[in-house]
Order: C-alpha cells, then sequence, then structure tokens
C-alpha cells in the first residue's frame, strides 16, 4: 500500500491520536531546555540564530564546523590552517542559522570589538576545550566569557564541548569532565556567578559524539521541539516503533525524537543508515533539479517554505540480522524521518505508511505556524 491510501482500520491512526481533544500540538512534553536558557521564538524576518565557536587556538573549531557542516573526512581537518578571522557561516537547512567560528588568538575583551552585537542575538556559545591538552589556560578564558555574557545576553545557552576525547580512556574522560565542571563551578561561585547554567558534552570529530552534542545544541534553539516530540511520541506508540529520530539529512543533526531514552547505538545506525541512502542516491537517484540543495549555500528559503515540502516520495527499509527494520522516509528536502521497529511491527506497512504521512502534514502545519 502507498503512502497516499487509507488503510480501513484506523484504530492505531495517528490522525485520530492528533485528533484528540487532549491536545497533541499545544501542550509540549516537559522540554529538556533549562529554566534558564531557551529557544528563540521565531518572528518572521528575525536574524537566523547565531552559533558562536569559542575556544583556544587548535582547540578543534574549524574542524568541528568542517566535519558536521561541510562533509569533511576527519582525517582531511589536519590539514586545516588556523583560522585568522571570524567565519561567519549561514547554514541552510531544516532551520537556518549562522554559525561564527573565532580564531583561537582573538581577545574580544581587547575594547576594539563590539560585544553587544556579538552576543545580543546568539542563541548558543559552543566553547571549545581540547581535553588531550593542558586545559587551565582554556577555563580561564571561559570563564571571563561566561562572565562578559552575563552583561550582554545572560539567556545565552552555554555548551562547553569536552573536545578529542576519542584518545582517552573512559575513565579519564569521565575525570576530565569531572574536574572541569568543578572548576567551572567553583570559580563562577567564588565570582559570584553560581546560577549560571552550562551544558557539558565529550566530544570528538572521529565518532558520532559530534553530531550528537551538536543535535542537543541546536534542539534548545527550537521552539517547536516540544511539539515534534509530541508527534514522534504519538506516532511511536500508534505504529509501534522501538525509536524514532527526525534528522537534518545534510548535517546528520537530528531535530527530535521521542521521549524514550537515546542509546547511541540506535543513534548511531540511523545516522550510518543515512549516509548509505545519501550515497546510494547521489549515484543512482533520479535527478531531482531545484530540490538538490548546498547545505552551506545562501538561499533565500526558509524553513516551511513551500517548496521545501515538494518531492517528498523517498523511502527506504532495511532488515537487519536481529529482527529490527530500519525504516528512513523523506519528509521534506531537509528533514528525514528514520524509525527502528521489530519485523512483527513492520507487517502493518499500510497503517505506517499512512501515520507518515499524517505526521508529515502535521510537521508541515507546524512549521507554517512557527514561520
Ligand atoms: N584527535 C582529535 N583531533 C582533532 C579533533 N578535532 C580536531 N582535531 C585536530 O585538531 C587540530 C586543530 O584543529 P582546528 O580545527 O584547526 O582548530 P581551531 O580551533 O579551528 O584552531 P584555530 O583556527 O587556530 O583557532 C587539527 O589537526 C585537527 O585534525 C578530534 O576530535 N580529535
Amino acid at each position: 500500500m502507498t503512502g497516499g491510501s487509507r488503510p480501513q482500520k484506523l484504530n492505531y491512526s495517528l490522525e485520530r491520536w492528533m485528533q484528540d481533544p487532549s491536545p497533541p500540538l499545544q501542550s509540549p512534553t516537559p522540554s529538556k531546555v533549562s529554566m534558564q536558557n531557551g529557544p528563540i521564538p521565531r518572528v518572521r524576518g528575525a536574524p537566523r540564530p547565531r552559533l558562536l565557536l569559542q575556544g583556544q587556538r587548535r582547540s578543534g573549531k574549524s574542524s568541528i564546523s568542517s566535519v558536521v557542516f561541510h562533509k569533511m573526512p576527519p582525517t582531511e581537518t589536519l590539514f586545516l590552517e588556523s583560522t585568522t578571522r571570524i567565519q561567519k557561516e549561514p547554514v541552510n537547512s531544516f532551520m537556518d542559522f549562522q554559525v561564527w567560528d573565532f580564531p583561537g588568538q582573538i581577545d574580544y575583551n581587547d575594547g576594539t570589538f563590539d560585544l553587544e552585537a556579538i552576543f545580543s542575538d546568539t542563541g548558543a556559545l559552543i566553547y571549545v576545550i581540547d581535553a588531550q591538552d593542558e586545559y587551565l589556560e582554556a577555563l580561564t578564558r571561559l570563564h571571563q566569557t561566561i562572565i562578559t555574557i552575563q552583561r550582554f545576553n545572560p539567556s545565552i545557552n552555554i555548551e562547553v564541548f569536552i573536545h578529542k576525547v576519542d584518545g582517552l580512556s573512559d575513565d579519564f574522560k569521565l575525570d576530565t569532565q569531572r574536574d572541569i565542571v568543578q572548576r567551572t563551578t567553583d570559580e563562577l561561585a567564588d565570582l559570584g556567578y553560581d546560577g549560571v547554567h552550562i551544558n557539558y558534552h565529550l566530544t570528538s570529530i572521529y565518532d558520532h559524539s559530534i553530531f550528537e552534542a551538536f543535535s542537543k545544541v541546536i534542539q534548545k534553539l527550537l521552539p517547536e521541539l516540544g511539539t515534534l516530540e509530541n508527534l514522534l511520541n504519538g506516532l511511536v506508540s500508534n505504529c509501534r516503533i522501538e525509536k524514532a529520530f527526525l534528522f537534518d539529512v545534510l548535517s546528520k543533526i537530528y531535530v527530535a525524537t521521542d521521549s524514550s531514552p537515546v542509546d547511541v547505538q540506535s543513534y548511531e545506525i540511523c545516522s550510518d543508515y543515512i549516509d548509505v541512502v545519501l550515497d546510494m542516491t547521489e549515484i543512482y537517484g533520479y535527478d531531482r533539479g531545484d530540490t538538490e540543495v548546498n547545505p552551506i549555500e545562501e538561499s533565500k528559503s526558509s524553513i516551511g517554505s513551500t517548496e521545501d515540502w515538494s518531492l517528498p516520495d523517498q523511502s527506504s527499509v532495511m532488515k537487519l540480522q536481529n529482527g529490527m527494520v530500519l525504516f528512513l522516509r523523506e519528509i521534506n528536502k531537509f528533514l528525514a524521518l528514520i524509525c527502528i521497529m521489530r519485523k512483527e511491527s513492520f507487517e502493518k506497512r499500510g497503517l505506517i505508511d499512512y501515520n507518515v504521512q499524517v505526521f508529515q502534514q502535521a510537521l508541515e502545519k507546524v512549521f507554517e505556524l512557527h514561520r
């Protein structure tokens, strides 16, 4: 049965669930967003949410940006040259945002920078610390930065990437994180900033951790997150899916997932599946004309524009050795839904196709509302 046809029995239909007066669309599940920092309400014509990437020289900022947004193979980052100017990169994706890569040697406290302009419209500060190197100086800079930010934009999300952890043992990774958290908490408390909320992530460009960390950073900037989670929860329970992710295809950032816990293996297999499907599509897929998109290319399209939702007709299924099924469905030109489910659940393929179609229509409405 194709996605467009209705199965007779609608007991598990997502549409019925969506029409239920107990409101899926208006009542976000308790969000993971902290009380202090939060998503930026998207206003028509508002500037793109900005992410600042800061850290010491050679801490890995440009590598992160190149691997996540330019699909650069991690080993090629060895040849990246040191950044000398602020690199401003518009990222055209499911949500338009900008990444500003700050050269490690810049001291923006020296009076020559307009700090208000830098920090005021910023959604998140990502501060990168090289965990394979001596990090005390990096911490001092981090603490100064946090204090500066409190003056200009206290609602900014502060995200610390404890980076290059690929070279460290599990114990050492956790010890390093504990040490960094402790020193930062103590220092800020001493200076009277003990209410500042900071998120810490262990990252490496050599595995999925950098994509997962970026996913969490971006999710906090999405005003639609609660609604997306609700819709995914409805889909998961109506189709008996084990786990569902909504991925931004080109960056492999997951925009939302249902509220069951994310285990790294499910995330990794879904993320790898995107690579497989993308590679196959690039080689053997038909020419989709103007739907082809360069994620970094500056364009006028914004989320929810009509052309974003055209031709959402790609899907793919893979049966795994362990009796599970991977199901990928293109939602629009930026987003894909990837589900992991048991073989038995996938037998109701018609119902799944139908509910995914309803899910897709709901997403379109959500993004239209927030446009
Ligand atoms: N082992 C390891 N090396 C990394 C990782 N990320 C980046 N690197 C390496 O770190 C070095 C410096 O990376 P860059 O991205 O140039 O660092 P940067 O922070 O942009 O440096 P500046 O432009 O000088 O501010 C490169 O040789 C990268 O290959 C990682 O996750 N693990």
